[in-house]
C-alpha cells in the first residue's frame, strides 16, 4: 500500500464512497480536507474501509442540511428527495412496498421510498418529515418488504434501538443517546446479532461468507439477501446500490440471516403462536463493520394491499405485546416481534379503512391517539379459538375450519374484537380434553344428563394474560436477594437449611416433600375463609372498589382479608423445576373432569382420584384487569344476561397508600381461563380453598390464585370452594345467585328473598 501514489489512493477512496452512493463531487473535497488532516496519512482513511471518509461527508452534510443541530427534527421532508438518503443513508427506517417504480436505481439506493424518520417514533410529529404523498401499493406484487436499517453513529438510529429495547427491556433510551459513537456502533452489532437467540446455522460460513451479487433486489434498491437458511449469503454494504460484480466491494460487512419465519419456535400455548400462521415470508438482519443493521421483513400480501405507515405498525405492534403483555412470554424473541411487525404491516396495508396508509396520519393529522390505540389494541386477539373436536357428531377441525361462510364474514370482527369473537365464532370444545393440551394432563368433559352436551364457549388458557391496562411489573431485576435462592440447587426441601424463598412463610417451607400444604398453614388459610371476621382486614384509604361503583362520592372501604402467601421458588433460584417449593409453576398434577352437575348449578369440576388434604389442584386463571375493567364488564355482561366470574387480587390492597386503578388488580375467567373457571361454590365447607402463590413477582401486587384441598377428597367428589360471596350484598361483583351448595351451612340459602325465588323456580 504503502508505494502506492497518492492519486491511486485517492481514486480507491472516491471509488469506495461512490459504491455508498456518494458524489465524487462532494467526496472530493472532504476527502482532502482529511487528506491534509491525517498530515497526508492514508491509513486512517483507509482504516475500516473508509469508514472516516463516510463518516466525514455525512457529517459535513449534516451541517450543511441541519443547521438547527441535531435533533431539529422539523425539517424539510427528507424521505423523498434524492439526496437525502445521502445525508442520512443508514439513519432511517424504510419501507417499501413490492414496486417502487420511482426509485433511482443507478445512484442512489435508498432514495424515493416512503420514509419513517425514526426521531419521530411515538410521536406525532412525522408531518414534515415525510411530506404529503402517499405510499406506495403493492400494484401486482405479493410481497411487502419492510427494511429497517440503522447507523450505530446516528441519534436517530440510537432512538429507533433504544425504542425497540426500552419498550422490551425497559433501558433508557436517554442514556443510549448520550453514549459515544463508538459504543452505539457494538451496541448495533449486538442488537442484530445478540438479541434473536434462536439456532442460527452455520455462523461462522456466514461471518466468513464473501460478497456476491446473489439476492440483490434493484427494484426496491434494497440488498435483498437470501432470506432462508439454506440460501447462499450475501455480504454487503447495507447502503450500496445493487452489487455488480465488477465493480470490487468493501469488504467486512456481516450478514446474519434469521430463520424464516416457518421456522421460527414460537413456543406452545403463548401469544405468539399465531406466529406461526403469520405472512411473514422471511427475516433477515444484516450488519456491517460500519455499524449498521438492516432487517428486512418480507410478507406476503394480497394485491390491494396499500403500506401502512411504520408509526402505524410499530405502535400495533407495541401494543400488542407490551399493553396487553406486560408479562411477556418466555418465548418472546426479536424474530417473533419481527414477524409480528410483519403481521401488522400487513393488516394495516390490507384494511383500507382505517386512514394509517397516508403520510398525513403519520403526522399525526387527522386522527386523535385514542383512535390509533382502539384500532391497534383491538384488533387480533392473542390466543386463537379452540379447535373442536368430538364435539356432536362433528369429527375435529381446526378453528378456521370449523367456521362456516356465515361464522367466516364475522372473522374480521371477531379479531377485532376477541369478546365478540367469542360471540360470534362459538368455539367448539375438545370433550377429551377441555385443556386441547394446555395442560400436563387431559380434562375430560362429561354430561350423565341429556342435557346441553358441551359447556358455553371459552378460551382455554393456562396461565393469566393482561386484558389491556393491568400494570404488572415482573422483571428479574426486581428480584433481590432476599427473594431468592441463587445459591440453592436441586431440590430446597432437601437442603439442610432452609432458603430465602421460605421467608414469605415465617423461614418454613409452605410445601411438604410430598407436595402437599402444610396442614398448620393450610389451615390457618381455611380459617381466614371461613371466619374473616376473626382475622385481620385492611382497610383501604380509597377503595378501588367502591371508587369504581361511585367514583363521585366513594363508600368506605369494606376491607380486604389479610391473606397467607406461599412464595415458590423461580427463575433467579439455583434449585431445579423438580425442586419442592415449585409446585403450581408446575401446573395441573392431577386427573380432573368437567361435569354437568344436574343440580342446578351447571357445569362443574370434580377429581377423578382421591386427592389428599393439602393438594394442589389447579389454579384460577383469567384475564387480569383493572378494577375499572373489571367494573366495566360486569356491568356490561349483566346487560347481556351473563353474569361475570371475577376473582378480587385484593391481598395487599390496604397495605399500600392509594391504590391506582390499573395497579388494583382482578382476575376474570368469563373468556379466557382455565378448569378453574368451572369450580361451584360451596359456603364454609368447601373441600378447596384458594391460596395466593408468589411466583415470578416478589411482592403481594400480583399473584397467582391456587386451590389446595381442604380435605382428603374422594374420587368422583365435586371440587367446591367458598367464594366468599356475601348473599345480602347486592353490589359484590359475582351477581349473587341462589345457592344450591347443600351445605347445612349454606348462606344463600338461608336468606328470605333468595329463598322465595328459590322456592318460585
Ligand atoms: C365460576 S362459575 C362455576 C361454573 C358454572 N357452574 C358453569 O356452569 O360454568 C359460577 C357460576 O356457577 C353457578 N354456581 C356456582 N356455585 C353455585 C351454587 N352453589 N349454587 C348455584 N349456582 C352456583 C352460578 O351460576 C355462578 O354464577
Amino acid at each position: 500500500m504503502g508505494s502506492r501514489s497518492n492519486t491511486e489512493r485517492a481514486k480507491k477512496a472516491l471509488d469506495a464512497m461512490k459504491q455508498l452512493g456518494f458524489s465524487k463531487k462532494e467526496s472530493t473535497p472532504v476527502l482532502r480536507g482529511l487528506h491534509k488532516l491525517f498530515g497526508g496519512n492514508w491509513e486512517p482513511i483507509e482504516d475500516e474501509c473508509y469508514r472516516a471518509l463516510a463518516d466525514a461527508i455525512l457529517d459535513r452534510r449534516q451541517e450543511t442540511a441541519s443547521p438547527a443541530g441535531d435533533g431539529d427534527q422539523d425539517q424539510e421532508p427528507r424521505g423523498c428527495m434524492p439526496d437525502d438518503d445521502h445525508r442520512q443513508p443508514l439513519t432511517s427506517l424504510a419501507v417499501c412496498g413490492g414496486s417502487c417504480d420511482t426509485y433511482n436505481e443507478t445512484d442512489e439506493p435508498l432514495t424515493k421510498r416512503p420514509r419513517f424518520n425514526s426521531t419521530n417514533l411515538g410521536t406525532h410529529q412525522m408531518g414534515t418529515s415525510l411530506g404529503t404523498q402517499s405510499p406506495p401499493s403493492v400494484a401486482d406484487g405479493q410481497d411487502a418488504t419492510v427494511a429497517i436499517s440503522a447507523h450505530g453513529a446516528s441519534p436517530q438510529s440510537t432512538r429507533l434501538q433504544t425504542r425497540a429495547s426500552t419498550r422490551l427491556r425497559q433501558a433508557s433510551s436517554v442514556a443510549a443517546h448520550k453514549r459515544p459513537r463508538q459504543m452505539m456502533d457494538e451496541d448495533f452489532q449486538h442488537a442484530a446479532f445478540l438479541r434473536e437467540p434462536k439456532p442460527e446455522p452455520d455462523m461462522d460460513a456466514i461471518q466468513d461468507s464473501t460478497v456476491t451479487s446473489h439476492g440483490s433486489n434493484p427494484q426496491l434498491g434494497l440488498v435483498d439477501h437470501p432470506l432462508n437458511a439454506s440460501s447462499s449469503r450475501v455480504a454487503l454494504p447495507l447502503a450500496l446500490p445493487p452489487p455488480d460484480q465488477n465493480v470490487p466491494q468493501i469488504s467486512g460487512m456481516k450478514n446474519r440471516t434469521v430463520q424464516p419465519c416457518s421456522m421460527v419456535n414460537t413456543g406452545k400455548g403463548s401469544a405468539v403462536d399465531n406466529i406461526q400462521e403469520a405472512p411473514c415470508l422471511d427475516i433477515d438482519v444484516a450488519s456491517s463493520t460500519l455499524g449498521e443493521v438492516k432487517m428486512s421483513l418480507k410478507c406476503n400480501v394480497d394485491p390491494k394491499f396499500r403500506m401502512p405507515t411504520l408509526e402505524a405498525v410499530f405502535k400495533m405492534v407495541e401494543d400488542k405485546y407490551l399493553h396487553s403483555y406486560k408479562i411477556l412470554p418466555p418465548e418472546f424473541s426479536i424474530g417473533s416481534l419481527m414477524n409480528e411487525i410483519c403481521q401488522c404491516v400487513v393488516q394495516l396495508g390490507s384494511d383500507h379503512t382505517g386512514d394509517h396508509n397516508t403520510e398525513s396520519d403519520a403526522a399525526g393529522n387527522g386522527r386523535s391517539s385514542q383512535s390509533q390505540n382502539e384500532s391497534m389494541t383491538d384488533n387480533i386477539p392473542f390466543v386463537k379459538p379452540i379447535a373442536c373436536e368430538n364435539c356432536g357428531n362433528r369429527k375435529f377441525r381446526s378453528a378456521e375450519e370449523s367456521l362456516s361462510v356465515e361464522d367466516s364474514e364475522n372473522l374480521v370482527d371477531a379479531r377485532q374484537q376477541p369478546h365478540l369473537a367469542l360471540a360470534k365464532l362459538k368455539p367448539i370444545h375438545d370433550l377429551t380434553d377441555i385443556s386441547k393440551g394446555e395442560e400436563r394432563v387431559r380434562i375430560p368433559v362429561v354430561n350423565e344428563f341429556a342435557s346441553e352436551k358441551c359447556p358455553p364457549p371459552f378460551y382455554y388458557i393456562r396461565g393469566n394474560l393482561v386484558f389491556q391496562n393491568a400494570y404488572i411489573n415482573i422483571s428479574v431485576a426486581r428480584i433481590g436477594d432476599e427473594d431468592c435462592c441463587a445459591d440453592c440447587s436441586g431440590n430446597c426441601l432437601s437442603a439442610p437449611i432452609t432458603c430465602a424463598c421460605a421467608r414469605e412463610t415465617g423461614g418454613e417451607y409452605a410445601y411438604t416433600v410430598e407436595g402437599l400444604v402444610r396442614t398448620a398453614f393450610l389451615d390457618e388459610c381455611v380459617s381466614k375463609n371461613r371466619f374473616p371476621e376473626k382475622h385481620h382486614r385492611f382497610f383501604c384509604k380509597s377503595c378501588p372498589l367502591e371508587r369504581s361503583r361511585n367514583e363521585a362520592s366513594p363508600e368506605p372501604c369494606r376491607g380486604h382479608l389479610a391473606r397467607k402467601f406461599i412464595k415458590e421458588c423461580w427463575s433467579k433460584c439455583g434449585c431445579n423445576m423438580q425442586c419442592g417449593n415449585r409446585v403450581v409453576q408446575r401446573g395441573i398434577a392431577c386427573n380432573l373432569q368437567v361435569f354437568f352437575t344436574g343440580e342446578g348449578k351447571g357445569w362443574g369440576l370434580r377429581t377423578l382420584d382421591e386427592l389428599p388434604k393439602g393438594a394442589f389442584v389447579c389454579e384460577y386463571v383469567g384475564e387480569v384487569l383493572t378494577n375499572t375493567e373489571l367494573h366495566e364488564r360486569t356491568v356490561e355482561n349483566m346487560n347481556n344476561g351473563k353474569h361475570t366470574c371475577p376473582v378480587l387480587l385484593d391481598a395487599d390492597w390496604g397495605s399500600e397508600g392509594v391504590l391506582k386503578d390499573e395497579e388494583a388488580l382482578s382476575l376474570d375467567s368469563t373468556f379466557y381461563g382455565n378448569v378453574g373457571r368451572f369450580i361451584n361454590h360451596r359456603c364454609y365447607d368447601a373441600n378447596i380453598v384458594e391460596i395466593p402463590v408468589e411466583v415470578e413477582t416478589p411482592d403481594h401486587h400480583y399473584y397467582h390464585l391456587a386451590f389446595f384441598t381442604t380435605k382428603k377428597v374422594e374420587a368422583f367428589e365435586e371440587l367446591t370452594w367458598d367464594y366468599g360471596i356475601d348473599f345480602d350484598d347486592d353490589k359484590h361483583s359475582v351477581k349473587a345467585f341462589i345457592c344450591l351448595c347443600g351445605s347445612r351451612y349454606c348462606r344463600g340459602r338461608r336468606h328470605p328473598r333468595k329463598r322465595g325465588k328459590a322456592a318460585a323456580k
